[in-house]
């Protein structure tokens, strides 16, 4: 963790919304005049779409597996340097994977393919990244501890699984069928290296929809937000305003100590009032350690 470099991290499977989180950040650091410089946890996946293929078939064929959510599909340790590195210096190395023709064609590519590597970070306030392993800790690395807010996008599984085959199949060209597949061939690896990072993070936004999901596999959309709630977990709530959330939140109850209650259609209401704060004290911290610096470089 760094107060000079701060370091931001949605992270969540695929599907869950970490994308989508963006633009509430985007807003909230507008809002606070904060240049973020944005990194995508796809970038760090170790193979493009077609190597992916080639990498799955060898897999099947010696009986192994392998998934997108796992250590041998992605280097975790470029993601522990990338995050190691912008918290000491601010600066870094990030690229992009294109999952779509619309994401690809600006960059006279095919989708499936990575841009080139590229330096980041000269100049700006906070590193923001969203993706699957914002939080991730392996025997060999520790992405977490670099992290300054680590925030989880966890909608209920059948939600999740709905939001993704949707997506995969409007958005990325893949059959429904090879979506399924894909979640179940991730199984093993979405316990071992996606779900104990919801136990690491600060704040977990978990979507609940109060429509019946009981088949994610046959659903033809995805719930909206009214047909929803989300369930917002705080891992440390001793400074927490309950009251103000619960009197600016039409709705809004307690389920627990640590535990707000929001209709779905005031996610994006509640994701500002709780994350503004946070972000705010970030920048103060990274303020202060700046003018430290600077009050003893002229000693
Ligand atoms: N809060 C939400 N309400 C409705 N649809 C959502 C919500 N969050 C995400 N989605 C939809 O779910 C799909 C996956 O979202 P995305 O942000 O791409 O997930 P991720 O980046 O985590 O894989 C997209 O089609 C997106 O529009
Ligand atoms: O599992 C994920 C994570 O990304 P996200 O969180 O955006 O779902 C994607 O499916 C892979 O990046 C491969 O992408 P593709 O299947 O398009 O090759």
């Amino acid at each position: 963790m760094s107060s000079r470099n701060p370091i931001i991290a949605v992270t969540g499977s695929s599907g869950a919304g970490t994308s989508t989180t963006t633009d509430a950040f985007e807003h909230i650091f507008r809002t606070l005049g904060i240049t973020s410089v944005n990194v995508e946890g796809d970038s760090f996946h170790r193979f493009s779409r077609q190597e992916m293929d080639l990498e799955k078939r060898k897999a099947r064929e010696d009986g192994t597996n392998i998934s997108y959510f796992g250590d041998k599909a992605n280097d975790f340790d470029a993601l522990e340097r990338l995050f190691k590195g912008y918290s000491e210096t601010g600066k870094g190395r990030m690229r992009r994977y294109l999952h779509t023709f619309d994401e690809a064609v600006p960059y006279n590519q095919m989708p499936g393919t990575f841009t080139p590597w590229e330096e980041l970070g000269e100049g700006t306030d906070i590193l923001f990244y969203e993706g699957l392993h914002g939080g991730v800790v392996t025997e060999k690395n520790d992405v977490a501890q670099y992290v300054d807010l680590l925030i989880g996008m966890v909608p209920i599984v059948n939600l999740e699984w709905i939001q993704k085959i949707i997506r995969d199949t409007n958005q990325r060209g893949h059959s429904r069928e090879a979506v399924t597949h894909s979640i179940v061939r991730s199984m093993d690896d979405y316990i071992n290296f996606i779900t104990p990072q919801f136990s690491r993070t600060h704040v977990n936004f978990q979507r609940v929809p109060t429509v019946d999901t009981s088949n994610p596999f046959s659903a033809k959309a995805i719930p909206s937000l009214d047909e929803s709630f989300v369930v917002i977990r705080f891992r440390e709530s001793e400074n927490i305003d309950f009251p103000f959330y619960l009197s600016m939140i039409d709705g809004a109850f307690m389920s627990r100590v640590n535990t707000l209650v929001v209709p779905g259609g005031k996610m994006g209401l509640a994701m500002e009032l709780i994350l503004t704060p946070l972000i705010k004290e970030l920048m103060v911290k990274k303020q202060q350690a700046n003018q430290q610096l600077d009050w003893m470089s002229d000693l």
